[in-house]
Parts: C-alpha cells; sequence; structure tokens
C-alpha cells in the first residue's frame, strides 16, 4: 500500500499469468496493434448492454433517457487517448478482479504456447484466445481506468474508482477518485500513448481504422472527438465548453501561453463530436449491398471469433405471431471441444435477439435451439416488440417461440442450398457438421428427412454418398425376400472404412458391384435405426444372417437349388462337427452364401444384435449378471457361416470325413483338427467384428500349430528362469513429486554422478526423436 498526497493508493500485484501475458503483448503484437481498438470498444459495447439488461429489472440503474454511447477522444497536448462508455461500469473490487486476473480458462496453457514460439504471436492466436483490456499495452505506457457503477437500491452512493497502471510494472493501484464522480456512470479508459504510437492521435486517420476494425462491435453510438480548426480568441471572449457529445459542438479553450499575461490572445480549438456510426445496422439492408467482407467482420465483431465463418443466410421475414425481423444465421467454420465431447449437454449461447436494433437477450429459455443446433450464431432483430419488455414478458412472447423454427429451418436450407450449389463448400461443411448432422437427423423428429438428405456416408464405391445418390445407384431388383427395396450397410463402430470396405461382409457384394454403407461412427447405427426406411427403402445389415440380393441370384432356379442341396449333402458331417465344436459361440452353422474369398464368418440372426450393436450395448452396460445373460442371448443368435468354395474348408471337410472314417491314431488327429477348427471359428468372430471370448487361449492355439507347421517339438519347454526382483527396500520417500512440477532425481551414493547421464526418449510434435540429456 502507499499513498501520493492524501489520495489513499493500493498497490496490486498482477495475477502472474496476467504479467506474463502483458510482456507477450507489449513485446511480439507489434504489427497486430490495432486491435486495440476493436478490444476496448468490444467492451465498452458489452458494458452498454449490460447495463440495458440489468435496467429491465432494476429500473433505477437508468433512466432510459440518459444516452448509451461510446465516446473517444483525443488529447494532442498530453499524447494521450481516450475512450468513455456509459455502460455498467466497476466498482473497486472489480477493478482489481477483472483488470488484474484472467478468469478465461485456458490461459496458462496459452500464455506457455506464445513464450514457446519463437518470433511472438500470430494473428491466429490472437483471435483465438481474445486479448481484450490487456491489448491495451500495445499502444500505451500507461493506463489508466477510472469507472463507476450505476446508483441502485444495493449501491445508493457509488464510488468513483481509479485503476492505473504502467507497462512495465508488475502491479497495478487502485484508488478512489479524488474528484469524485465525473462519469455519472461507465468507465473511462485514458492510454498515455507510446511515442511511436502517435498515429492515433491523427483523427482521420483514427476513424478510417475504427470503421476497419470496429464498425461491427457495437451498435451503441461512437462518438470521437474532432477537431476541426483553432481561432485566436480574445482574453475575455466567453468560453463555449459542452462536455456531452449530444451537443455536437463545442470549443475547448486551453491557455496558449498560460505563463505569458501579456499574449491577451488565447487558443481556442473548435471541434465538433462526429457519429461515426450512423448508418443503419447491417442486417437492416437490403443484402444485395453488403458484401462479404462486412458479413464477415460483423460476425467476427459480434460473436468475437478470429476466424471467418463458412457461411451465412440474410434474411426478412414476418413471424407467425405478426412480428416482422430481419434475421442473419452464420455457420461457424469450427466447433467448440466442449460441445463435441458433450453434446447434448451444451446450450445455445449464440442466438442475439435485438429488438428495435437493441440488445435484449442471448437466453431463450425453454424456447432455445435444440442441442444438435446449439452451435448456430444468429443476430435477429425484432421490429415491433415492445423494446421496455422485462425478460419475464419476454419469455411468453409468442415470437420467442418461433425464432426456433425460424432459425432451425433457414440453418437448414442454408446447408441444403450449399448441397446444391457448391460442391467445394459442402466439402468443407462436411469436414466440420458430418457428424453433427447425423446427430441432427438422429435428435430432430420434426426435420429428420430434411437432415437425413444432407448426411453422407462412406460406402465400398464412394467416399461421400447420400442416401438419394445411393437409391439412384441401386441395382434392379435390390429387394429382401421380396419385401421392400433395399439399403445395404455394415456398421462396425471404431474401424476404419478400409477395414470395413475388406470385411467378410461385404465381400460378395462387392464382388457382384453392390454399393454398400459403411458405417463406423457410432451415431450411424443409431441413425439408421431411427430412420428405419428412407424413400421406402428398407435399411438391410449385411452382417445378419438370410442376405439376400433380390437378383434372381439367391437359389432362384432349380438348378441352383439341386447344386445347394447336393452341396449340403456333401458338407452334413463338417457342418454337423463344427456345431458341435462352436456350440458355446454359435447357435448353428451353415453352408455360406455370402462369402468369396475368406473361409467363413460369423452373422448374427435377422432378429440378433449384430457386432456392432452389441459393442454399443457393451459401452453403456458394464459387468455384472446382466452382461452374462446378454453375453448368452447373443451366443443364441449367431450363426456360423463357412464358404463351401474356400480349399480351406474342403481340406477341413476331407480331415473330419478321415477321422470318421478311420480309427488308427484317432485321438491325436482328432485333438489337433479340434484346435484347428477352434482357430477357424475365433478367426471367424474376429473377421466379422465380435470380441474373442478368451484371447490367451486363442493364441496359445495358434503357437502351438506353427509349432506343429515349422516342425518345433510342441511339448519343448521354453526356459522359464528369471531373475527376481532386489529384496523388500524399506525406506520411504520423503517427497513424492507433484505432476508437473520439477523432478529432482539424484543418483544413488554409489553410482559415479559425473557418469550418470540417462538418455530420454521424448517425441516431438511431428513425431521426431528428440533426444534429451539429464
Ligand atoms: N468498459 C468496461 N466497462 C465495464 N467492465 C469492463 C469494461 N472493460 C472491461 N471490463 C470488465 O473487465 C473484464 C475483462 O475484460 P477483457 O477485455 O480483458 O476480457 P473479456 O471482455 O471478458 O473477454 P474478451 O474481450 O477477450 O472477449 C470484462 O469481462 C468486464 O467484466
Amino acid at each position: 500500500q502507499g499513498s501520493a498526497g492524501d489520495i489513499h493508493k493500493v498497490k496490486h500485484d498482477y495475477q502472474s499469468d496476467v504479467a506474463r501475458l502483458r510482456k507477450i503483448v507489449v513485446n511480439s503484437l507489434y504489427s497486430n496493434r490495432d486491435i486495440f481498438l476493436r478490444e476496448l470498444i468490444s467492451n465498452a459495447n458489452d458494458a452498454l448492454e449490460k447495463l440495458r439488461i440489468v435496467a429491465l429489472t432494476e429500473k433505477d440503474v437508468w433512466d432510459g433517457a440518459s444516452p448509451l454511447n461510446v465516446t473517444i477522444k483525443t488529447i494532442l497536448s498530453k499524447n494521450s487517448w481516450n475512450v468513455s462508455d456509459t455502460g455498467i461500469g466497476m466498482n473497486a473490487e472489480e477493478l482489481t478482479v477483472n483488470l488484474g486476473t484472467l478468469a478465461k480458462s485456458g490461459t496458462s496453457d496459452f500464455v506457455s504456447k506464445v513464450e514457446r514460439q519463437e518470433g511472438g504471436v500470430n494473428g491466429n492466436l490472437i483471435g483465438a484466445f481474445g486479448l481484450g483490456f490487456y491489448s491495451s499495452f500495445l499502444v500505451a505506457d500507461k493506463v489508466t481506468v477510472v469507472s463507476i457503477p450505476p446508483k441502485s437500491p444495493k449501491n445508493p452512493n457509488p464510488t468513483q474508482n481509479v485503476f492505473s497502471s504502467s507497462a512495465d510494472e508488475s502491479s497495478f493501484e487502485i484508488y478512489s477518485d479524488p474528484r469524485g464522480n465525473t462519469l455519472g456512470h461507465g468507465t473511462e479508459i485514458t492510454l498515455d500513448l507510446k511515442s511511436d504510437a502517435s498515429d492515433y492521435l491523427h483523427t482521420p486517420n483514427l476513424i478510417k481504422l475504427i470503421h476497419q476494425h470496429s464498425s461491427f462491435s457495437t451498435s451503441f453510438p461512437i462518438y470521437v472527438w474532432d477537431e476541426v480548426e483553432e481561432v485566436p480568441l480574445e482574453d475575455d471572449a466567453s468560453e463555449v465548453g459542452i462536455d456531452t457529445p449530444e451537443d455536437e459542438e463545442e470549443a475547448v479553450v486551453e491557455d496558449a501561453n498560460p505563463t505569458d499575461s501579456a499574449l491577451k490572445t488565447k487558443k481556442v480549438v473548435v471541434g465538433k463530436w462526429e457519429h461515426i456510426n450512423s448508418q443503419p445496422p447491417l442486417w437492416m439492408r437490403d443484402p444485395k449491398t453488403v458484401s462479404d467482407e462486412e458479413y464477415e467482420l460483423l460476425y467476427q465483431a459480434t460473436f468475437k471469433d478470429f476466424r471467418k465463418p463458412l457461411a451465412w443466410s440474410h434474411f426478412t421475414g414476418d413471424s407467425g405471431s405478426g412480428v416482422s425481423f430481419r434475421a442473419i444465421v452464420y455457420i461457424p467454420s469450427h466447433i467448440d471441444e466442449a460441445f463435441l465431447t458433450k453434446p447434448l449437454e451444451s446450450n445455445a449461447k449464440d442466438v442475439r435477439l435485438l429488438v428495435k436494433h437493441v440488445f435484449i437477450t442471448s437466453d431463450l429459455g425453454e424456447y432455445s435451439l435444440p442441442k444438435w443446433a446449439s452451435w448456430v450464431r444468429v443476430i435477429i432483430d425484432a421490429e415491433d416488440l415492445p423494446l421496455n419488455v422485462s425478460r419475464e414478458t419476454l419469455q411468453s412472447s409468442a415470437f420467442l417461440k418461433q425464432i426456433r423454427g425460424i432459425v432451425i429451418r433457414r440453418l437448414i436450407q442454408l446447408f441444403t442450398k450449399i448441397a446444391e450449389e457448391d460442391d467445394d463448400k459442402f466439402a468443407e461443411i462436411q469436414k466440420v457438421y458430418r457428424t453433427i448432422l447425423k446427430l441432427g437427423a438422429a435428435e430432430d423428429e420434426k426435420n429428420r428427412q430434411k437432415i437425413a438428405s444432407l448426411v453422407r456416408f462412406s460406402t465400398n464405391q464412394r467416399n461421400s454418398t447420400s442416401l438419394d445418390d445411393y437409391i439412384k445407384n441401386k441395382k434392379q431388383g435390390q429387394k429382401q425376400a421380396c419385401t421392400a427395396s433395399m439399403i445395404f450397410y455394415l456398421a462396425d463402430m471404431g474401424k476404419s472404412i478400409s477395414h470395413l470396405t475388406g470385411s467378410v461382409f461385404v465381400e460378395k457384394l462387392d464382388a457382384r458391384g453392390y454399393e454398400v454403407l459403411l458405417l463406423n461412427e457410432p451415431l450411424d447405427e443409431i441413425l439408421v435405426q431411427t430412420l428405419r426406411t428412407w424413400k421406402g427403402f428398407k435399411f438391410q445389415d449385411v452382417a445378419k444372417a438370410g442376405l439376400v440380393f433380390g437378383d434372381g441370384e439367391h437359389l432362384n432356379t432349380d438348378e441352383d437349388r439341386e447344386v445347394m442341396a447336393a452341396l449340403e449333402k456333401k458338407y452334413a458331417p463338417l457342418l454337423a462337427w463344427l456345431k458341435a465344436e462352436a456350440g458355446e459361440v454359435v447357435r448353428d452353422v451353415v453352408l455360406s452364401d455370402r462369402l468369396v474369398i475368406s473361409p467363413c464368418a460369423v452373422v448374427a440372426d435377422t432378429t440378433g444384435l449384430t457386432a456392432n450393436v452389441q459393442k454399443l450395448m457393451s459401452a453403456s452396460n458394464r459387468g455384472g449378471e446382466r452382461d452374462e445373460l446378454i453375453q448368452e442371448m447373443m451366443k443364441r443368435q449367431k450363426v456360423l457361416e463357412v464358404n463351401p468354395r474356400s480349399p480351406l474348408i474342403q481340406g477341413l471337410l476331407h480331415r473330419v470325413e478321415q477321422i470318421i472314417d478311420d480309427d488308427e491314431g484317432k485321438d491325436r488327429d482328432l485333438e489337433e483338427l479340434r484346435e484347428v477348427a477352434s482357430i477357424l471359428i475365433d478367426g471367424a468372430l474376429v473377421r466379422s467384428g465380435f470380441d474373442v471370448a478368451d484371447s490367451n487361449q486363442f493364441l496359445s492355439r495358434v503357437d502351438r500349430v506353427l509349432r506343429r507347421s515349422l516342425g518345433v517339438s510342441e511339448t519343448a519347454p521354453t526356459d522359464e528362469t528369471v531373475k527376481p526382483a532386489p529384496p523388500i527396500d524399506p525406506e520411504i520417500p520423503e517427497m513424492i513429486p507433484e505432476d508437473g512440477e520439477q523432478h529432482n532425481f539424484s543418483p544413488p551414493d554409489w553410482i559415479d554422478e559425473e557418469q550418470f547421464k540417462i538418455e530420454v526418449e521424448e517425441i516431438d510434435e511431428q513425431g521426431n526423436v528428440v533426444h534429451d540429456e539429464l
């Protein structure tokens, strides 16, 4: 603590992250200095919005008439620059906390990342993070913030406080303003500009920069003090000095030379407040007159997103409840990590509802957007809702209920238009929204059909296919058991598309030229199950038993049936033998019509659970009796299909017949054959996406078969001797270093420290090995 004169100043240290961040800002953002304008104007806008929102419920806070605006003024003689707002202001504690600490999550990470980066911060990083108030130090040696909250029943006599900080100090001061309340309510930030930042004092240049960077940061009026001329005045001339920007002109009188009383003139600077954003907001304009760049700037300023939006739709409408409105719906180019990890827990926060250009709320309460679309960013400006609606009456407004429907309809239309007209853009959309559209189609019952048309799938033939494209590509008679036409799909969550393309279930369809949707995301199977049909086509899981193609390929002729009957007779001994061997795993063993190359596969009954559904189920249900029950249920629903054309299966049949015919050496041969069969069955499970019950046993069997094929003795033991661990060490280490702390590692006494070096293998971001010596 310290005091200057009779002012009691309290000194605070910046939180360490802030000190580091300020240093980065000052040292490395020289070429991006203009951003301080955007950041400070946008903070002023937020403060004004907050005041108006609070005033909806606390009438005393604002009379509804006194101006809400931003004023910017330069004081040439002091080389200083000043921005004021008549917003919500801050008390002493808020000044300390808001400006002295960083509450944002990820700050430390951000700061460390930037500190590691060679050549300082780049534009993208600033954008992703937002420097806010600290950007002042880009252009200022010293920053002074004067602030006072409005009068309220809770705080009837607010005091005006000052926050003051130099760029090179790691502390700031807070004190009560000795001048008393000069602001009414709001905040005034004064920057003592660095000697190389005097460009910002030049008004035409300043206005140009504000237009360039911040004209969309606020819809409150921005006034810039514009000095227009200097007029010499007689000493006794009356002074004209008015301090509010509402009186458009004023003259500020300064002593030209206060010490020289002989000079009977004074220098008079005549200037006026120029309202620099008097044009109507962008969304009120005819879309034909708005450039892409303007839409992008509006988006970036409004939603504080440095990245450009992917697409937008600007439209006018009349809601069913008689409210006319204008709106812009934006599709962002990225989705927050938080949404991706827990999509169903996120709430829409970026639907900005305005009434007559005045921001009212971003919280649509019970009418907020459906979860799947909670990332969409919208500005919606209603013409004729009463302005002084409190939030409670707003909640019950019929218009509010309609916003949800209006926004979602427009969003889907926008996606659809891009899908139809702009392949490249739609490919970009797919990169970000592929999964989200699936979620939408599964979640949003009302819009399910429209959203599902936007969903794209990979298939064995194409990277990206819509359901409509699939249907166009169907083969004649693509039917299942003479019921509906079919869309074939294979679902195996988490597997790669190339793995699915090579699946046993796809091989015949693929060989015959049929298209199969390959579903590898958890949502895919849920979506397909929810849709059930698409334009009269049924979804057919190709991993299920009884697959037919409907093109006459399947046992349609007498000849086919005869051939099959002959094969079944021939293979009967093998099927019976295998059924006994595989009794623990499957319900039945049959000859397969679906396999081309693979010797066998495990398929689910038409009513059974495929490997994929089984995975989905066990992810939400682990362990316990229920698990055993499910295992048992699943076993009964699985069938082992064997491929009579596979030489392996033919060989197996031959051996099984030999064993049945021949008694000699039967036991040993039988044991070996059972081992082969067991590997084949487990292999079929793996091939079909199921888990093997005991993978250790499976691999021990493989080992034995390998030994046999290499002519190595099956019983020859492996030398199992190992060196035992040293005896128990009774000493307890004094301190276990926590994660992230420096690990002080000292070698034991008996090691020569000079020679003690450990090679640590570390992998950098590119995956190269980095060698470090401890
Ligand atoms: N003009 C102002 N009036 C009232 N409060 C302000 C003003 N400027 C800043 N603040 C307060 O200080 C806090 C920190 O401001 P800062 O600009 O650093 O970050 P932010 O506005 O929260 O985030 P960002 O600007 O990065 O989106 C704000 O959240 C706000 O509470």
